[in-house]
């Protein structure tokens, strides 16, 4: 059978989502033919996340239909929809560390193959057959982050799966590793498998697509053939308007020292490889310094410790001149430092308070909230309202949970608070991931304003379009190490990959 006369993999029709004070979902048609790569595109909180979730079983749609190789479907859990050959990749990925390839694989499917050796046999033949490259008696944590994705897609194959929604999948792999996805999902493709993804990243998503939707406000606005856009025709799609043109910047580094950090060692609580060893860096008042590196190889060690939440076994952190030895993170924020953290659901977030008290989180005791010993609600309000606007948060009100934001959006409203307080340092861990490409430009933005002001940033990033756009200098931590400086104006994503992944360790910075 040609797959002209397939029916559809799936078809979308008339989805609407509501939840409270936002309609998530409105109306929306989409078709994925059979055996092709298709994107979805859109804003932060323009509905991708939620399609996929009722696609994939995890919400109910409030009116309109689902078919899957043309049968009507109604899923009330994601079981059925892995019943019907749907599988989903999430952007954090569940694995559990401590357990082999094979029983991350096999946990909660033990029926299909058993546990045993027809297990392994099977996960041995799937990762052959579709080039997905790992070891199935290794121990995850043994693994990089390009083999963790691909032991996620392992398990959705074991599964059953014919049609794979990945969310956001190459938000955290180096250059090299995401040109190895790609390489696996045109593999899967050519073999007869779906592929569904979300991405922000419009460069990429031209070149793996064979269609790409454009999701905006909740609804389709346009879908398109890949060859016939550029991706900022794309960004425009999504957002509805011109995009502005990027300026060139000039320099703003100074010669006086914010921030700096000497022979810092931070050894692993569990007596493994130590987590930073002799950590030297200095940040200048109007220099961005970029940390390039994969997760996992010391950058949420190094921002903890500079924000006093894990005490180094050696070195020092110094702030204007003051060493920050047994500060708490309270008075290192009071002291001017701004803390974007990497982790926006467990440090950034209360996620079942409203807004207005998100904004009060982590600036109790400072201007404009507190009022004496009290906290001055409706100031903090009022300054919500003003990041709300300014930055563009899409919320229908200040009063809902944080929880209830799209990813992007509660992104936006931590940078809003943490720039509030004019920081003369700011520690930004992933500032725009998740974030579509039109906040990503307002982020930055705001970033390169305050620079100009004088703030000194540390800035951690996967994304080396961001590194290379916004730094001063570029600096690469492989476990643990920092390497000497790259030129962000000459140095290239191959280069910096490579040193990211150790594969040139030889080649040295400047
Ligand atoms: N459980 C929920 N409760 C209330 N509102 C929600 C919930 N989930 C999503 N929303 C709202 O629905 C809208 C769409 O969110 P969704 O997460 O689907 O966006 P998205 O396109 O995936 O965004 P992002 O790119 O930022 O991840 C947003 O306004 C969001 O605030």
């Amino acid at each position: 059978m040609s797959s002209a006369e397939a029916p559809p993999a799936v078809e979308l029709r008339g989805i609407t989502k509501r939840f409270p004070g936002v309609v998530a979902n409105k109306d929306i048609d989409i078709t994925v033919k059979a055996g092709t790569i298709h994107a979805i595109v859109g804003e932060n909180g323009a509905g991708k996340s939620t399609l996929m979730k009722i696609l994939y079983g995890v919400q109910k749609p409030d009116e309109g239909t689902i078919a899957v190789n043309g049968e009507q479907v109604e899923f009330a859990s994601p079981a059925d929809a892995i019943a019907h050959g749907i599988g989903m990749v999430f952007q954090h990925f569940k694995l559990a560390d401590n357990f082999t390839v094979t029983e991350n694989v096999v946990l909660g499917a033990e029926k299909l193959h058993g546990i045993g050796t027809g297990a392994r046999d099977e996960i041995q033949r799937i990762s052959t057959a579709y080039g997905l490259h790992v070891n199935p008696d290794v121990m995850v944590d043994r693994l990089g982050v390009g083999a963790r994705q691909r032991v996620e897609i392992l398990k959705v194959l074991y599964r059953g799966a014919k049609i794979i929604i990945l969310d956001e999948p190459t938000a955290v792999l180096v250059p090299q590793e995401v040109d190895e996805l790609f390489a696996n999902l045109g593999q899967l493709k050519a073999q007869g498998f779906t592929i569904i993804f979300i991405s922000h990243k419009l460069d990429e998503v031209r070149q793996v697509a064979d269609t790409i939707t454009v999701i905006r406000r909740g609804t389709t606005v346009a879908t398109v053939d890949p060859t016939s856009v550029t991706s900022r025709e794309l960004a425009e799609l999504m957002v509805g308007s011109a995009l502005p043109t990027p300026q060139t910047e000039e320099s703003t580094v100074t010669d006086e020292v914010v921030l700096s950090v000497a022979g810092l060692n931070l050894p692993s609580a569990e007596g493994g490889s130590p987590l930073l060893t002799d950590v030297d860096l200095v940040i200048h008042a109007g220099e961005v310094l970029g940390i390039a590196g994969v997760e996992g190889n010391g950058q949420a060690e190094l921002v903890e410790t500079i924000m006093g939440i894990h005490v180094p076994s050696s070195g020092s952190v110094t702030l204007l001149g003051k060493d920050l030895a047994g500060w708490s993170t309270r008075a290192i924020r009071e002291a001017g430092v701004g803390y974007i953290p990497e982790d926006r659901h467990r440090h950034g977030l209360l996620l079942e308070s409203p807004l207005w008290e998100n904004r009060i989180l982590g600036h109790q005791t400072e201007a404009p909230m507190a009022k004496g010993w009290l906290i001055d609600a409706g100031a903090a309000r009022a300054d919500t309202e003003r990041i709300v606007t300014e930055y563009d948060v899409r919320t229908p009100s200040i009063d809902v949970t944080a929880e209830s934001l799209s990813g992007g959006n509660q992104q936006k409203l931590i940078i809003g608070r943490e720039m509030a307080h004019s920081p003369k340092v700011l520690i930004a861990a992933h500032p725009t991931r998740g974030v579509d490409v039109g906040a990503q430009a307002a982020i930055w933005d705001h970033i390169k304003q305050a620079r100009r002001e004088g703030l000194a940033v540390l800035l951690i990033s996967a994304d080396l379009d961001e590194l290379m756009g916004l730094s001063d200098t570029i600096r690469v931590i492989l476990r643990g190490r920092l390497s000497g400086t790259f030129d962000p104006a000459t140095v290239t994503p191959q280069d910096l990959g490579a040193a990211m992944t150790g594969a040139d360790s030889s080649k040295g910075a400047a």
